[in-house]
């Protein structure tokens, strides 16, 4: 390392007193830019040694400097937190009073420069010397001061550092990504500076708290467990892909066009013909085409007389709405034997109806009759979620000049917690598309069977809309006065007393869906704020499966790599003998080795090592190319290899480069 101190080169220290050596030290100090540079900017006023042939002269030096000369001033933190110089004569340039303090970042706890840490660990064991000052190559690429102190107060760990750097700055966090190979080096060992410190430790990875934070636990005391899928998330979703992955092996149930392995979602044995006048019976289904699973509806019995009514489904196609079960297609078929109507819906693993969910006949006990509905309350934030979603879904379906005509418990979908989709529509407007009402009437229906919906909830009854005002005076009892008048509107007749225009002709206004949604808007920003909290979640669960899906294409990777000892020298064959397994030469032998040093490394006692931090370090590590070195050990214990994992990295992609040409020119 050179020994020489030149004045700073970069541009955000300029005008700081930079650590440099006390006066009369200068004087057989040959100038370092000169050393690095080939010439020195500041010759002029530097107090170094620029021509070769001075050096010794020490008669020239005195004359050249005196006690006003610029001296080294380290700069200490005081107890009050301010910078002062260590010099109590020491003289510094009137230039710099307006310049940003050079901050060595060991001091940052107790120097008052700004810092995005909002808090900071006042740990003595992260203090240190300020290391001596190494010029970089900067100039003009980090010109503002203010910037570069915020960039090196970065922090990945400190999740402080992360709410002020998003509130304050954003810009420049965005600009940190350790994964950038930059050839500036602004991303390397020479960008984090002062390499030592836990403050400027780049981040390898991107575990990064962004999201809402649902335990105040501190970094110490995070589990494994944090870095992945919350249990419950977890068990719901792999719940859900068994379910719709599921199929009955030998099965009975005919192929329906593109559609095959049926499997009936109907457990009932009696079907309920009420509804829609046929029976009806539910499958999944997946489509050869797309590969996707459907829920297949088919009505039996059904002979379609015109071909205009499953054309009406068409405009069915084109209403999607979260709280609607999408239609994708009609069609009759003759594959079970007779003439079945078929509707082609999405379909949602693991949902149940609102019948099940609310009205479960449970074993009670003899004298009760021996079954019973479920007796507990309905919380009103769920009611009123049931009257937001649904007015949403009757919103865009009347707005496509459609009705819904069934808003029955056993038609609503609840596809996750508290989530609801109306679950028949279309079928109606095919079945009865001869003797259909007019659009207002059916639009207005709608509403009083919405009405009907959340009584008969809120009584626990199934058929408490037969008994309205027995039922409506629970509700009062039981609910709030807002919803018991929301209810109400609902089930009003389909008009309601508007303003008269003359004495003796009382207006009716029609009673529509605006007017509802307009009268409970409280409650849809009540929803709304609850379901973006749960996307926050969401979205911040999601970002933590990006970085393990990332790690798991790496690690795909490099298991292609290692150890293939089908592929001798005609892969890469020109760095390696022909006698010699490819995976086994050159730099795959530095990966072989790499991966004993991350997955079997044993103790002191020769027992393996199973530390997952110690694996997703060394594999984020090698992902950014760090400039960190790393002893690898043969397996014979003969060798030791110190490489970095820049360098890994490089031996790395190259190998795997290989594997991808050699299986493109074979043709595989
Ligand atoms: N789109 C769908 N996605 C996933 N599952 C569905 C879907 N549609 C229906 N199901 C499942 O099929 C079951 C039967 O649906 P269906 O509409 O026939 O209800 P039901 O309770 O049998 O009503 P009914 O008494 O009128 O026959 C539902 O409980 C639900 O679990």
């Amino acid at each position: 390392m050179a020994t020489g101190f030149g004045p700073a080169t970069n541009d955000s220290r300029r005008g700081v007193s930079s650590p440099r050596p006390k006066g009369r030290e200068t004087k057989n100090t040959f100038c370092r830019n000169v050393t690095i540079y080939g010439h020195c900017r500041y010759e002029h006023t530097c107090p170094y040694i620029h021509d070769p042939s001075k050096l010794n002269q020490n008669e020239n030096m005195k004359k050249r400097f005196n006690v006003e000369s610029p001296s080294f001033t380290p700069l200490q933190a005081s107890t009050n937190g301010s910078l002062t110089p260590s010099s109590r004569n020491a003289a510094i340039s009137p230039k710099a009073a307006n310049a940003a303090i050079f901050t060595p970042k060991s001091q940052r706890s107790t120097a008052s420069t700004p810092s995005l840490h909002t808090k900071e660990p006042a740990l003595d064991w992260h203090q240190q010397e300020f290391q001596e000052f190494i010029p970089q190559t900067f100039d003009g690429q980090m010109v503002d001061p203010n910037a570069s102190a915020s960039v090196l107060n970065y922090d990945p760990f400190n999740p402080s550092t992360t709410v002020s750097t998003m509130s304050g700055s954003s810009h420049q966090a965005s600009t940190i990504n350790p994964y950038v190979q930059d050839p500036t080096g602004l991303s390397g060992a020479s960008y984090y500076q002062n390499t030592n410190t836990f403050q400027t430790t780049p981040a390898f990875h991107l575990y990064w708290p962004i999201g809402p934070q649902p335990t105040n636990l501190p970094p110490y005391q995070r589990t494994a467990h944090d870095f992945f899928l919350p249990e419950s998330l977890r068990e719901d979703l792999h719940k859900k892909t068994e379910v719709a992955r599921q199929i009955i092996p030998n099965s009975s149930l005919p192929l329906i066009e593109q559609y095959h392995s049926l499997v009936c979602l109907d457990t009932a044995n009696q079907q309920n013909q009420a509804l829609f006048g046929y029976q009806s019976w539910v499958y999944k289904a997946i489509s050869s085409k797309d590969g996707n699973t459907y829920t297949l509806r088919r009505l039996e019995k059904f002979r379609l007389t015109s071909e205009h009514a499953i054309r009406s489904v068409q405009s069915w196609k084109r209403v999607l709405n979260a709280n609607v079960v999408t239609v994708h297609d009609a069609f009759t078929t003759r594959a079970f034997g007779d003439s079945s109507l078929i509707f082609v819906t999405d379909y949602h693993p693991c949902s149940k109806s609102l019948v099940e969910e609310h009205f479960k006949i449970t074993q009670a006990p003899r004298f009760h009759g021996g079954r019973q509905a479920s007796s507990t309350q309905i919380p009103e934030q769920v009611l009123w979620g049931y009257l937001v979603q649904i007015g949403s879904a009757l919103k865009s379906i009347h707005g496509a000049g459609l009705a819904a005509r069934l808003i029955t418990p056993s038609k609503i979908l609840l596809t996750s917690k508290n989530r609801i989709r109306l679950n028949a529509c279309a079928i109606l407007d095919v079945v009865q598309y001869e003797n259909s009402q007019p659009l207002a009437d059916l639009q207005a229906d709608d509403l009083v069977q919405l009405g009907r919906l959340i009584l008969c909830i809120a009584n626990n009854n199934l058929n408490a809309a037969q008994q309205q005002q027995k039922s409506m005076d629970h509700l009062t009892r039981s609910y709030s006065p807002k919803l018991k008048d929301a209810v109400q509107f609902l089930l009003n007749p389909t008009a309601v007393p508007g303003t008269p225009t003359s004495p003796t002709s009382p207006v009716l206004v029609q009673k529509d869906i605006d007017t509802f949604i307009a009268g409970i808007a409280d409650q849809f920003a009540s929803v709304l704020d609850s379901t973006l909290h749960v996307e926050d979640t969401l979205t911040s669960t999601l970002a933590r499966e990006l970085e393990s899906s990332r790690l798991v294409r790496l690690l795909i990777k490099l298991n292609f790599i290692n150890e293939r000892p089908e592929l001798d020298a005609s892969v890469g064959g020109t760095s390696s003998s022909a006698s010699s397994a490819w995976s086994e030469t050159g730099e795959r032998y530095y990966l072989k080795l790499f991966r004993d040093y991350v997955f079997h490394q044993v103790d002191a006692n020769g027992h393996p090592v199973t530390n997952l931090a110690h694996v997703l370090d060394c594999l984020n590590k090698l992902d950014a190319g760090s400039e960190e070195k790393i002893a690898l050990i043969s397996r014979d214990e003969q060798n030791v290899l110190v490489v970095t994992y820049r360098e890994l990295k490089r031996g790395f992609e190259g190998a795997f480069q290989d594997l991808v040409k050699a299986g493109r020119s074979s043709g595989r």
